[in-house]
């Protein structure tokens, strides 16, 4: 087994929507017959969007036993409760209202009718966190999906702000997000990197630079996922366009050939296409 970082590249993002929702349905099913649980961190942003449309889409979705499965964000928008532009919104319409998940398994962020301020809404998120702990301090997240952003940011940690240095806190408030609403609530790296599995999800000529950064050894302050490590798995999924700048290296076969690769290079023995 090994946690090094890989990256899986797919012709296009809507070709990569559909590998990543098949794989997680079928890890999902593996897991909780093993496990009997698992806990689900979702991402905002249109590709992670796109994955919950697809496996809303799939016809292994029902074969999910949902009400075993607890779903997070690892950020949210400050905005009204049912805002289009909440990632809880979003999520709902693209996956969680077609689905049998009992309400009380998805944990949405406070939002920003509650009544509360942006300080006390991160208290209380990770305050629900530590309820649902199973006996440890967090749950521990089974598959964590991040998307990631031009400059290199994930959930709400972006460059040049404190919030991917942060170790003393699980759960912060951000109030100045160059990306909209400036206002945020995010976890941190430390309680992102208690995931098993971080799948992180990219496409556009855009995402590549940071994403080359990223795995050519970037800090994580500079780039924020570089930081993204799960403790059993860590994987890229990404369409062409993003995959520029990726050292070959770190290019997993795939069932998909990129022109870059020779065929007769691939030993399949090597690669086992459920390791994630
Ligand atoms: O609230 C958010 O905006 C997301 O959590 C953010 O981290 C997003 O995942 C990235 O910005 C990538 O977004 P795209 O997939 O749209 O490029």
């Amino acid at each position: 087994m090994t946690t090094d970082r890989r990256v899986l590249v797919h012709p296009d993002r809507s070709t990569l929507a559909g590998a990543v929702a098949a794989r997680f349905l079928t890890k999902l099913v593996d897991l909780i017959e093993d496990e009997g649980r698992a806990h689900v961190v979702l991402t905002g942003g249109s590709v992670g969007i796109e994955v919950l449309e697809a496996i809303a889409h799939s016809p292994g979705r029902d074969s999910v036993a949902w009400s075993a499965v607890h779903l997070w964000w690892g950020d949210e928008r400050w905005l009204p409760r049912g805002d289009a532009d909440r990632n809880e919104t979003q999520a709902r319409h693209a996956l969680i209202d077609h689905i049998a998940i009992p309400p009380h398994n998805v944990h949405a962020f406070p939002a920003s009718d509650d009544g509360i301020e942006l300080e006390q809404a991160a208290e209380r998120y990770e305050e629900a966190l530590r309820a649902h702990a199973d006996g440890a301090e967090f749950p521990t997240f089974a598959i964590t999906f991040l998307g990631v952003g031009p400059d290199g940011h994930i959930a709400s940690l972006f460059p040049d702000r404190e919030g991917p240095t942060i170790e003393r806190a699980s759960v912060i408030a951000v109030h100045d997000s160059p990306k909209p609403p400036p206002g945020r609530l995010s976890l941190t790296l430390p309680l992102l990197r208690r995931s098993e599995r971080i799948w992180l999800v990219l496409a556009g000529a855009d995402k590549a630079p940071a994403l080359g950064l990223a795995l050519a050894g970037a800090s994580f302050a500079d780039v924020p996922a570089a930081g993204a490590k799960g403790t059993k798995r860590t994987v890229f999924f990404v369409d062409e366009d993003a995959s520029a700048e990726v050292p070959e290296a770190l290019i997993a076969p795939t069932s998909y050939w990129t022109g870059a690769m020779d065929q007769s290079d691939w030993q399949p023995e090597t690669w086992r296409p459920t390791d994630t």
